[in-house]
């Protein structure tokens, strides 16, 4: 099978694309590596006046909040709109690319200062070797700040993702590209699409459009212990979620929990219904040693490991495993499994995990 990461779709107005690398023209001017270097991200370092946090609930009942989810309903990122991000494939991993400059210095610091006044959950002992070591909680984007995130980012990812069986033979897959390619030239997005193709087998096929960002994210902190690590993994694919206020209260809404929940084998959504695709890590500060994101194979193409050392305010993306509990589809095409190193030094870690959503195709 052919790779099947498209180059790009057609860039919007003010941004280019050359080779692997989209920039956006319009807006300002990234911080300098320099700046970037004196940024000092220890947590007695911050002082900036915050906005209040409240705990996040679920919409659906059934659901228990967990320990540690939060909602800042009034928290907006400073820099809006105006930050330049530039997409850049990771050499060696098929599907990842970075986004360079999606937070500013001064942005993921008051996250990190938020983070720490929310307060982390610290890591279990471990019973194995691939539990999760490090200190975590749950942040619920009010609308806002989600789609004030989303828009800084969405013209640089796939616009779309097409799904098949691997029951499906190869020279039904290199049709169903070609048809693929067509529908795009049609469209004007020519050959130079973000579009992907991915196989999955037992989900659901067809074509999932971008919606934008989990407004269910993750914050992690890696002490600097040169202990507490994420040990190798894949990310499942997530229901899209997004926040409700109501009385000045915060509740986590799923979509596609149907689809999730269904017990007997079945893919069930609703019109609407939404999935993620892609993991998206934003890391939120430097200053430590070591800590660095491994992506260690992809299904089809194992490469040798890649390190990504964390660059403030840089998101990574990478594939996620299309499974949601369900045995039959295992690994699939894109899906990256990674690993996040221990950290060294005298500050933490902080990184923040969210997903790249798709709407569902429509439910038959
Ligand atoms: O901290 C990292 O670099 C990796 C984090 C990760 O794998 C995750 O959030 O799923
Ligand atoms: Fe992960």
């Amino acid at each position: 099978m052919q790779a099947a990461v498209r180059a790009s779709r057609r860039p919007p107005a003010g941004v280019s694309h050359q080779g692997s690398i989209w920039r956006c023209h319009q807006h300002a001017r990234r911080p300098t590596r320099s700046a970037r270097g004196s940024q000092s991200t220890s947590r007695s370092a911050i002082s900036c006046s915050l906005p209040p946090y409240q705990p996040c609930g679920y919409v659906n009942p059934d659901h228990a909040a967990p320990e540690g989810m939060w909602c800042a309903p009034s928290f907006q990122l400073t820099e809006t709109p105006e930050r330049e991000v530039v997409r850049e494939a990771v050499s060696g991993v098929p599907g990842a690319f970075h986004l360079r400059g999606v937070l500013g210095i001064d942005e993921a610091a008051r996250i990190v200062s938020l983070a720490e006044r929310m307060g982390f959950v610290e890591a279990e002992e471990p019973t194995t070797s691939e539990d999760r070591q490090n200190d975590a909680l749950s942040w619920a984007l009010h609308d806002s700040l989600c789609n004030t995130l989303s828009s800084r980012v969405l013209f640089a990812l796939p616009s779309t993702v097409r799904t098949y069986n691997g029951a499906r033979g190869d020279a039904e897959v290199d049709e169903m590209e070609r048809i693929e390619e067509t529908r795009r030239m049609l469209m004007g997005a020519g050959k130079d699409s973000t579009a992907m193709i991915r196989r999955a087998d037992g989900a659901p096929e067809g074509m999932h459009r971008l919606v934008g960002l989990n407004a269910r994210c993750r914050i992690y902190r890696y002490a600097a212990d040169g202990k507490q690590r994420f040990p190798p993994h894949f990310d499942d694919v997530w229901p899209g979620a997004r926040v409700f206020e109501q009385d000045g209260k915060c509740e986590l809404g799923y979509s596609g929990w149907t689809y999730a929940a269904s017990k007997e084998g079945k893919w069930a959504w609703q019109t609407g219904d939404s999935v993620s695709h892609l993991t998206m890590l934003l890391y939120l500060n430097e200053g430590f040693s070591d800590g660095e994101t491994a992506l260690l194979s992809s299904e089809d193409e194992p490469q040798g490991e890649v390190l990504i050392s964390p660059t403030c305010g840089d998101a990574l993306c990478f594939g996620q495993t299309f499974r949601l509990g369900r045995d039959a589809v295992d690994d699939s095409q894109y899906a990256v499994l990674h690993e996040g190193l221990p950290v060294t030094g005298s500050h933490p870690k902080y990184v923040l995990r969210t997903d790249v959503l798709y709407e569902l195709p429509e439910s038959s």
